[in-house]
């Protein structure tokens, strides 16, 4: 009895630890971020009166093809991976994953995702989320990343995406005032990614990938996150400008900006220990608030 119970344990233990692993090589976290854009993005779009249902079939398809580019990433760079600290435990760079099952897991996801968006949204959502996702895995992930150290500014138009194939999704249309929301998230990328790669600059010299505290140093890379967190603040008036956006969302706003630039200028003026890895976590936190407040903005206060 107690054999049986302890090798159900053990079974149970081992299902854990592989859904752990499935979810690690989907970039959950990230997806998540990536899906709650797209649901703004969705949520700011005139209402054309599509169903609950429908609208979140649309979202789980956005969200699928995304992780399924993030398993390829674990894929194609597992070698990368397993010369990093912060890696090296990847579940395809330790092996306990094999390529061919994360490659099988991210072709069903994609396909299932691919689908759900050509019946459940429009055949416009489907190929501009099919777009971003060849965009990260393929020409980010196999060439930029390897390439030059403007990689994740250029790659970065993947990961901008989902807000406007939340609206799209809804409209099938593409319309100017996504594309603000997708200016946003593009303009915040290089700062969230920087002030990473200036904490783990030894990883990636280690790994040979080209980022731009590697080839052009530290010090430059704090004045390039400085530059973007200043154009990022410009680039969040523009839904205010075009009420899109009001007042609570200006707000809201500068107050993030502000943070955000203070951080960025103490990293290059005034340094301690963790700044750089302090501005990365309050980069996720910065753009899921300001994504949040978008939404409450249109939907509580218009
Ligand atoms: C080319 C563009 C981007 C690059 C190079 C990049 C890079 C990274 C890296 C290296 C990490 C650390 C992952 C780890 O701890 O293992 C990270 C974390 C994260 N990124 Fe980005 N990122 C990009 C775009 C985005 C976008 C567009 C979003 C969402 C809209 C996003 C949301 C997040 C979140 C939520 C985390 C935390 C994940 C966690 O705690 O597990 N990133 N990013
Ligand atoms: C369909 C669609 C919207 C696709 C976008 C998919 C996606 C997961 C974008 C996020 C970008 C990201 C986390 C980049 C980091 O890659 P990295 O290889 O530089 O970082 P790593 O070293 O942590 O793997």
């Amino acid at each position: 009895m107690t054999l049986l119970l302890s090798s159900q344990k053990s079974l149970y233990a081992q299902f854990v630890a592989l859904l752990q692993d499935y979810l690690a090589i989907s970039k959950f976290k990230v997806v998540a971020m990536l899906v709650l854009t797209a649901w703004v993005g969705l949520a700011l779009a005139p209402d054309v009166g599509r169903g609950i249902t429908v609208q979140l079939i649309s979202l789980l398809g956005i969200g699928l093809l995304s992780a399924s580019a993030a398993v390829v990433n674990h894929v194609v760079d597992s070698e990368i991976d397993s010369k990093m600290a912060r890696t090296r435990h990847r579940p395809v760079a330790k092996g306990r994953l094999s390529k061919q099952h994360a490659l099988s897991f991210a072709v069903v996801i994609g396909v299932s995702g691919f689908i759900m968006l050509l019946l459940w949204a429009n055949t416009l959502t489907a190929i501009l989320t099919l777009f971003a996702l060849v965009g990260y895995a393929f020409v980010y992930t196999s060439f930029l990343k390897r390439a030059t150290p403007q990689n994740i500014v250029i790659g970065g138009l993947a990961g901008a995406m989902p807000p406007l194939l939340g609206w799209v999704s809804e409209t099938g249309q593409m319309a100017a005032a996504p594309w603000l929301l997708v200016m946003i998230i593009f303009t915040w990328t290089p700062p969230h990614f920087w002030a990473l790669a200036i904490a783990r600059k030894s990883d990636y010299e280690r790994a040979k990938i080209p980022m731009l505290p590697v080839t052009h140093g530290i010090d430059f890379s704090k004045t390039c996150v400085i530059a973007y967190s200043v154009l990022l603040a410009l680039v969040c008036v523009l839904p205010y400008l075009i009420a899109m956006s009001g007042a609570i969302y200006l707000l809201a706003s500068s107050v993030l900006n502000g943070i955000f630039i203070y951080k960025a200028l103490k990293l290059k003026f005034a340094p301690e220990e963790d700044t750089a890895m302090d501005l990365f976590r309050f980069s996720i936190i910065h753009l899921m608030l300001l994504f949040v407040v978008l939404f409450i903005d249109k939907w509580l206060f218009i």
